[in-house]
């Protein structure tokens, strides 16, 4: 899989599509008049309040009147104005959004019928997966995968629990797209795991009871999610919130999504997708329009190639497996995301 590519080239329609969405009026417009404005991270959201991140300061910042509707998420850049001391009951506003350069989005839900940006500005995810209790699901960690691929992100599973499953079947599965991946047991090293994370924004996703929380803690001990007194939005039993929310790390970012029960794929066109498996994304320019790329396919290059012994199964079965993700056709895999 190639891990270069999403960023750069669809920034402009992710772009636009943020602000379509947002309904905002489009950023550009919001013309620099806060010359006093510091630069800040935003590192959670909480009914409307902001929590910033601003010269090493936390400040809690509400959005000014002017920004419109428009969606300020954690991982935003922002511009802050106002009391930046981030002493008790100050509170900062919000004067700009800076571009971002990546999104990732949650999906609609039954209490919520919008499709929401949940991160800005990441730029890996990390998809955590234990081996067994719960038992390790794929659909889950395909549909994380097309999400990243999409966002721009790269990936990298975290399988944990290794005390309990044998992690040769995930890797297996997972080998043929070059995805990175770590093992992690109670007793395993964590190096190789903070290094990926270093210096780097990563959104760590994974269903109830994988181990998220776990890995957290170890990596920040002592964080219990409530680094910076954000546990007004992360409180632990709060699992209905899907605010996210940016733990400090190793010069980087992590950010924890409670909550996130499963990623806008809808949008995603199946071209995206095979854009990521390059040497098959060469064939299907004679596939027939609209072709769906499965075993059953009229047509299908892909499939033909296949046959002929020119690509490589266990690729193609991936990628098969990413293009059914996108479809939804997941069904069967009981939604056991918090
Ligand atoms: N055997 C074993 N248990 C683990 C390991 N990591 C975490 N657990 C246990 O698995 C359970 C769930 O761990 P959490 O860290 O709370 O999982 P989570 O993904 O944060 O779950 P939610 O908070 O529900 O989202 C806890 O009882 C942990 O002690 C591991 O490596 N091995
Ligand atoms: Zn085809």
């Amino acid at each position: 899989m190639s891990r270069t590519r999403g960023g750069g080239r669809h920034m402009d329609e992710r772009d636009v599509r943020v602000r379509a969405r947002g309904g905002s009026k489009p950023r550009t417009r919001n013309r620099p008049k806060h010359s006093d404005a510091e630069e800040g991270l935003v590192t959670a959201v909480d009914r409307g309040r902001y929590r910033c991140l601003v010269a090493g300061v936390p400040v809690v910042a509400m959005k000014a009147r002017e920004l419109g509707r428009g969606s300020i998420v954690v991982g935003d850049r922002v511009d802050v104005v106002g009391d930046l001391s981030g002493k008790p009951d100050t509170l900062a506003r919000v004067v700009r959004v800076k571009d971002r350069h990546s999104v990732l989005r949650r999906t609609a839900d039954d209490t919520d019928p919008v499709e929401r940006i949940i991160v800005a500005n990441a730029d890996q995810l990390a998809i955590v997966c234990a081996l067994a209790d719960p038992e390790p699901q794929p659909r889950f960690v395909d549909r994380c995968l097309v999400a990243a691929y999409d966002a721009g992100l790269e990936p990298l599973l975290c399988l944990t629990k290794a005390d309990l499953g044998d992690p040769g079947p995930m890797v297996r599965l997972y080998e043929p797209l070059g995805l990175p991946y770590v093992v992690l047991g109670p007793d395993s090293d964590p190096t190789e795991l903070s290094e990926r994370l270093a210096g780097r924004t990563t959104v760590l996703v994974g269903s109830s009871g994988v181990g998220k929380s776990t890995l957290v803690n170890r990596l920040i001990p002592g964080t219990d999610r409530a680094v910076g007194g954000v546990n007004t939005v992360t409180g632990r039993g709060r699992h209905t919130s899907t605010s996210a929310v940016a733990l400090a790390f190793e010069g980087g970012w992590l950010i924890d999504t409670p909550g996130v029960r499963s990623f806008g794929l809808a949008h995603i066109a199946p071209e995206e997708i095979v854009a990521g498996f390059p040497e098959i994304a060469e064939l299907t320019p004679d596939c027939p329009e609209g072709c769906a790329h499965r075993p059953d396919s009229p047509g299908c290059a892909v499939h033909a190639a296949l046959a002929a012994g020119t690509l490589d199964a266990d690729r193609v079965s991936s990628l098969v497996r990413l293009l059914s993700s996108r479809e939804g056709e997941d069904e069967e895999e009981p939604p056991a995301l918090s």
